[in-house]
């Protein structure tokens, strides 16, 4: 049976060595970091998200401040709003929940946040340092950040020799996520939907990441034995098991299936999504530190 990787214990030392570092900063600068997340419409897990990052950022010692805009507010109003927060000295990250509603040039709002304060890291600034390897100064996006350091806990930091295999092209996950594991030394393949023979290509993987958003897709006759295992999604189904009309969260992988032939594996809930809002944490951090002109910690 594999090892599980206990990401909620992860992400729970994570938070607290950002606490520290942001009373650090308050007993040398008198400062104290800002997060802002802005929110437009009513999406139920979206608010969940963004309750558990304001929550996690005043545990951190932060100040959180969240805009909760209505659902047909217009594009000039959301980036009349972005403008205001990246003028504003109090807050050094900005972050816009996604999805936005269908209106809004999603695109459009990501490049209008200061890169400087870009804690998601998708501004094409942040993305081009990491494609390009200058990750000193960029902003890394929270869920693949978060995943990295769940495979360093298992296999450590350097990959070389390691076959890794990320299911799923997406600009928020299967990208960067390409691009950190390449950075760590691994030897990389992004799958996709057109990809010929996905459960082959799977089992070569040493590390496998799946970030397709299809529930339970991978099965364990897709696992190398031995593999480490690292499953992004969070998919809601049906759970008619726990009484009419419930539903329960899987991830992109069979979870007991593949548990049996995996090294390690993150479940779901518990797993990749605690390190999303934790890492976060790190980037607001490391914001902060840069605008007081200080070298952050390295978490
Ligand atoms: N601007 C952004 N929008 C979105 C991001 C993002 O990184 N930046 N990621 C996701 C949602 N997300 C954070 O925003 C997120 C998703 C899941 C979790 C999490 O902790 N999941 C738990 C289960 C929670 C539940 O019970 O529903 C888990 O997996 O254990 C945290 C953050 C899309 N939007």
């Amino acid at each position: 049976m594999a090892q599980i990787i206990d990401g909620k214990a992860v992400a729970a030392e994570v938070t607290e060595g950002v606490k520290t570092a942001a009373e650090m900063l308050k007993a040398q600068t008198g400062m104290q970091p800002g997060l802002a997340v802005v929110i437009v419409g009513e999406d139920p897990a979206s608010k969940v998200y963004v309750a558990n990052k304001g929550r996690t950022a005043r545990a951190c010692g932060f100040l959180s401040v969240e805009h909760a805009l209505p659902d047909d507010t217009g594009q000039e109003a959301l980036m009349g709003l972005i403008d205001e927060l990246n003028g504003d000295p109090a807050i050094h990250g900005v972050l816009v929940q996604l999805p936005l509603p269908g209106h809004i040039d999603e695109g459009a709002v990501i490049q209008a946040i200061a890169p400087d304060k870009d804690v998601d890291g998708f501004h094409f600034t942040n993305v081009g340092k990491l494609g390009t390897g200058v990750t000193d100064s960029a902003f890394v996006p929270c869920t693949p950040a978060g995943s990295m350091l769940l495979i360093e806990s298992v296999l450590g930091k350097d990959l070389s020799g390691k076959n890794a295999v990320v299911v799923g092209r997406s600009n928020i996950v299967g990208k960067p996520m390409f691009n950190l594991l390449l950075a760590a030394n691994a030897t990389v393949t992004v799958a996709h939907s057109r990809t010929k023979d996905l459960p082959g290509l799977c089992r070569t993987a040493d590390i496998l990441v799946a970030a397709v958003g299809r529930p339970q897709m991978i099965k364990g006759n897709w696992v190398k034995p031995g593999a480490t295992v690292i499953d992004v999604g969070i998919n809601r189904i049906a759970a008619p098991e726990k009484g009419e009309g419930k539903t329960r969260l899987v991830g992109d992988v069979d979870f007991d299936d593949a548990a049996e032939a995996a090294g390690a594996i993150t479940p779901v809930p518990g797993g990749v999504g605690p390190m999303t809002i934790a890492m976060l944490m790190v980037n607001t951090i490391v914001a902060a530190y840069r605008s007081a002109g200080r070298t952050p910690p390295v978490f």
